[in-house]
């Protein structure tokens, strides 16, 4: 499946003017997204009668081009606006919508409810006297549907600006946005639809979908289909829930070096107690995981500086992330093989307490620093990657929020670095993977669930 692209409310004009300047009116962009909204609309929530919200912009020119065709196709259409329209466009829209406008604050409710307020042009909160009659409408309506992004949000960074109501569905163009992914604009979204209106989005940045995977060749003998080392330190526990999780990923061969967890860990896990040092020196070995259940003392450490020092691909999560917050960070830019951090927000406000902004453009940071591919967790987890590029994770079940699904991640990635020359390939396979073992494992969901439900979800990558 190709990932779909991601672009920020000035790339997207960007791409908006390129198609305008090859000779595409923006009235012909208009139109295109207006009939798609439309016919989205119409799809998902039948023909019930209809307020539509028209804002001063271009959302609202698109706005009125969905009044237009719903009610061409029959359907009892009403629209309330907030101002005139600022661009020729949406005036043109608005000229050719022949039914009454209604200022919002006199707008009647519908159970079809359309907002065409605002979309990438919003740069500041709703004033009280738009967001009144705004929540009003919304809370009496049965379906709410977003037009290309809900007033309130901010395109870039996933921040709500002024209170936002929960939409059924939102409806973009061209492209996602970072707020369609991000937390907390995403959870208000709904079910996402992105429109093609003839604009060519190109973006470094993705969104995380369903990976492309092999059946293993019969070629292929275990070392080859990827051996993955993982450190066990003071709580083996969490050390064995990642060597079962990269077995069940799909590596050949898991070593667990340490204590191992006995009774819970596969048998098909090779257990190696003992120092690293010497283990870690095989060079059949395609990643080495280390931080779940690590500790913090002086084997901890011990442990780490092997790790750094093997050489290996690296994937390096949880007490690995706090040793490194305490100053080792510069000793990872140096390693030749770019190695993967996985911390979560806590982790993360450690490893690097001044970035600022967006989870994208501090990810991305982030990966610039280190020279690391970071996947920042979290609902709606980044990926991000040193040369620029990066991916957003749709939102994983919040059942997810649970002790040792960390742990799980860091096994899979490891398994599928060990594979691969990508890390950050082999980052955006693991959470998807790891994100669809949740769906699959279901409400309530313990860590070792999504071991379980690894192969099911590997079977949908075949
Ligand atoms: N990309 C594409 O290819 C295509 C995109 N299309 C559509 O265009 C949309 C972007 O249009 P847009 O740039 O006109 O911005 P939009 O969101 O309508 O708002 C801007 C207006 O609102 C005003 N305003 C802002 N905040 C406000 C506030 N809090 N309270 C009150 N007013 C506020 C602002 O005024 P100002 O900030 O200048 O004072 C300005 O007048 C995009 O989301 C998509 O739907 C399609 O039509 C065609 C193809
Ligand atoms: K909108």
């Amino acid at each position: 499946m190709i990932p779909r692209p991601i672009l920020t409310a000035d790339q997207m004009r960007a791409a908006e003017a390129k198609a305008v300047a090859a000779g595409t009116p923006v009235e012909t962009l208009m139109e295109r997204a207006g009939a798609a909204a439309a016919t989205a609309i119409r799809l998902h929530a039948g023909t019930m009668p209809c307020l539509i919200l028209c804002g001063p912009g271009n959302n609202g020119g698109d706005g009125y081009v969905i009044a237009r065709k719903l009610q061409e196709w029959g359907m009892d259409v009403r629209v309330a606006a907030v101002g005139e329209p600022q661009s020729a466009a949406a005036a043109s829209a608005k000229a050719a919508w022949t039914g009454a406008v209604d200022p919002i604050s006199n707008a009647k409710h519908a159970p079809l409810w359309i907002d065409a307020l605002f979309g990438t042009g919003l740069r500041r909160p709703l004033d009280e006297t738009i967001v009144g009659p705004f929540l009003k409408l919304a809370s009496e309506a049965r379906v709410r549907i977003a037009i290309d992004l809900p007033s309130g949000v901010a395109t870039d960074t996933g921040q709500i600006l002024s209170t936002v109501p929960s939409f059924h569905l939102t409806i973009t163009f061209g492209s996602l946005k970072p707020s369609h992914l991000l937390m907390p604009a995403a959870q208000q979204m709904g079910r996402l639809v992105v429109a093609d209106i003839g604009v060519e989005a190109l973006s470094s940045v993705h969104e995380i979908g369903r990976p492309s995977m092999d059946s293993p060749s019969p070629l292929e003998h275990k070392y080859r289909r990827g051996y993955a080392a993982i450190l066990a330190g003071d709580m083996p526990g969490a050390a064995a829930l990642s060597a079962a999780a990269a077995l069940h990923a799909g590596a050949g061969y898991v070593r667990l070096i340490g204590e191992a967890a006995g009774a819970f860990l596969p048998n098909a896990v090779v257990r190696t107690p003992g120092d690293p040092v010497e283990v870690l020196a095989d060079p059949r070995i395609g990643a080495v995981a280390v931080g779940p259940g690590l500790g913090r003392g002086e084997r901890a450490r011990h442990l780490l500086d092997a790790a750094l020092a093997s050489n290996r691909p690296l994937v390096l999560d949880a007490d690995a992330l706090s040793i490194l917050a305490e100053g080792k960070l510069s000793r990872l830019c140096k390693a030749t093989h770019r190695s993967i951090l996985t911390p979560h927000a806590g982790e993360y406000a450690k490893l690097f307490p001044d970035h600022e902004g967006s989870k994208l453009d501090q990810a991305l940071r982030a990966a610039r620093e280190t020279g690391c591919v970071i996947v920042y967790k979290g609902a709606d987890t980044v990926v991000a990657c040193p040369d620029g590029r990066a991916a957003i994770a749709h939102a994983a079940p919040a059942w997810l929020a649970s002790a040792g699904t960390g742990d799980v991640l860091t096994g899979i990635i490891a398994a599928l670095r060990s594979t691969t020359t990508s890390p950050f390939g082999a980052a955006c396979a693991g959470v998807w993977l790891h994100g669809r073992a949740a769906e699959l494992a279901g409400p309530a969901l313990i860590a070792d669930d999504l071991i379980d439900q690894l192969p099911a979800a590997i079977a949908e990558c075949l």
